[in-house]
């Protein structure tokens, strides 16, 4: 069983922050609640309080003991409810992670991974997630973070604060032995399945998972966020079986992916086995490793289906089954970017093509951010200059983040009236230029 993780360096509390030009003032709260970095030690209990409360969640005892405390020290801020001085409690919650966003052309950018966005039910719809909110943008930027990266708990949260969709992921169920395209190669591979062993197979995992070249493809740096992904918790396995790992191999017995799964069985009142898979993770570094892995986990006995998981949109899964109809496949939004500093972003990728263009980008919040940028930019280099000269496509910063990653086309947004064709022809060559030749996604949530 994994062990709780625990951090002993404390952070003294600090103020917010002070406003700075570009930056916006962190809004101002209602009477007797305050906005203070919390403690990662003293203040953990009050912190799982409002995250309980916000997510509606118990934790049985033995998923107490299999937890993994997985926020990094003097990077939570919280707000106070101070108004009866006597009983002060801890109101709203939020966190980050120090991450590095591998952009197109394989440049990371300091990221700030937003995580743990909370209001205790009882303060909601007071303002206290926008002045929390509006704080981490400032304190990202301060810190010097390029873009801030979450997952959305619902879709209708984060666009007002420039977030937009960077990645799509898709999901598929798939059937007992659906038919895969043959790949050479593949059959000289092996594929053992073994429990899950944090202790055996973390390092393989992590090592497997760290050599995947893809745009958005965030890494779990820190060794509280890698035994977090590996926790079983009992209360999610719903009797199912513990963790199990399929890893491949060559006949060498070098590892070439991965699947973190669990099976179920089950039976239908005539006696059919309607067993189900259901993956964590999965990783395949070439064709033959995935022909490999999904052979393996749509050919399990007494298995009637598999639930990938996460699947970039463009994963190996899609093009080797002969049916994709048959594999139920749905899409849902992924990472969602809010761009911090547009001018450093734009020159911190590549482009699939030469480019050489104004972007008007509106930007209600981050002031710094907005006006026009002169982007010039090339499969091997960047610049991104401001300017004054007249724009050829205008858009918001969120709209701009969507496209940062190559996932979602310019031309796209502009048929849903998120981008402006100035000059004609312009919105063409962009569109090419921020393309990229793998979809953005990221294989874990945080
Ligand atoms: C990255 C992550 O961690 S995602 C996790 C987000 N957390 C959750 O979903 C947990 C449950 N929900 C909550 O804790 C809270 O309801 C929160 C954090 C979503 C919102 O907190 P609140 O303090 O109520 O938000 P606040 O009062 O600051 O509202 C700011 C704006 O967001 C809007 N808003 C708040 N919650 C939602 C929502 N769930 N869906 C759509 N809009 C919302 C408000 O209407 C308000 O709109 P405005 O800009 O027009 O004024």
């Amino acid at each position: 069983m994994t062990q709780p993780v625990t951090t002993t360096v404390t952070h003294a509390p600090a103020a917010p922050p002070a406003p700075v030009p570009g930056l916006p003032e962190v809004p101002a709260l209602p009477a007797g609640y305050r906005l203070a970095e919390l403690d990662d030690v003293a203040d953990r209990a009050a912190v799982i309080d409002v995250d309980r409360w916000a997510f509606a969640y118990e934790l049985s005892p033995e998923d107490e003991a299999a937890a993994v405390w997985e926020l990094e020290p003097g990077r939570t801020v919280g707000v106070w409810d101070e108004r009866d001085a006597s009983a002060r409690r801890l109101a709203a919650v939020h966190s980050s992670f120090a991450f590095e966003l591998p952009v197109p052309g394989g440049a990371r950018l300091p990221t700030a991974g937003l995580t743990w966005v909370g209001v205790h039910p009882g303060h909601r719809r007071r303002g206290l997630a926008r002045a929390m909110m509006t704080a981490h943008l400032v304190r990202s930027a301060r810190r010097g973070e390029v873009v801030s990266a979450l997952y959305a708990a619902e879709t209708g949260i984060y666009g007002r604060y420039g977030y937009g969709v960077a990645t799509q992921h898709a999901t598929a169920k798939v059937g007992r032995g659906a038919a895969l395209r043959d790949v050479p190669g593949a059959q000289d591979l092996v594929v053992e399945l073994d429990r899950l062993d944090p202790g055996r197979h973390g390092e393989l995992l992590e090592g497997v998972h760290a050599a995947v070249d893809r745009p958005g493809w965030i890494l779990r740096r820190s060794a509280a966020l890698r035994a977090g992904h590996l926790v079983d918790w009992p209360g999610a396995r719903k009797d199912a079986e513990s963790m199990r790992i399929a890893i491949v191999r060559t006949t060498a017995g070098e590892p070439r992916g991965y699947a973190l799964f669990r099976r179920k069985e089950s039976w239908s009142d005539a006696g059919q086995p309607e067993g189900t898979v259901k993956l964590r993770e999965h990783v395949a570094l070439d064709a033959a490793a995935a022909r490999a892995l999904w052979g393996t986990l749509t050919d399990l006995d007494l298995m009637a289906s598999v639930h990938t998981g996460r699947l970039a949109v463009d994963d190996a899964l899609l093009h080797l089954l002969t049916d994709l109809r048959g594999a139920q496949v749905r899409l849902h939004d992924g990472v969602w970017l809010r761009l911090l500093e547009v001018g450093a972003a734009l020159a911190g990728r590549r482009y699939a093509a030469d480019v050489d263009v104004v972007l008007e980008v509106h930007d209600d919040l981050l002031g710094a951010n907005a006006g026009r940028w002169h982007l010039r930019g090339s499969p091997s280099a960047a610049t991104a200059e401001r300017t004054g000269t007249p724009a050829h496509l205008a858009l918001d910063v969120a709209a701009l983040a969507s496209a940062y990653l190559g996932g979602t086309s310019l031309a796209a947004l502009a048929g849903a009236g998120q981008v402006t064709e100035h000059v004609p022809g312009s919105l063409a060559a962009a569109s090419t230029a921020f393309g990229w030749p793998l979809a953005p996604a990221m294989s874990w949530g945080f």
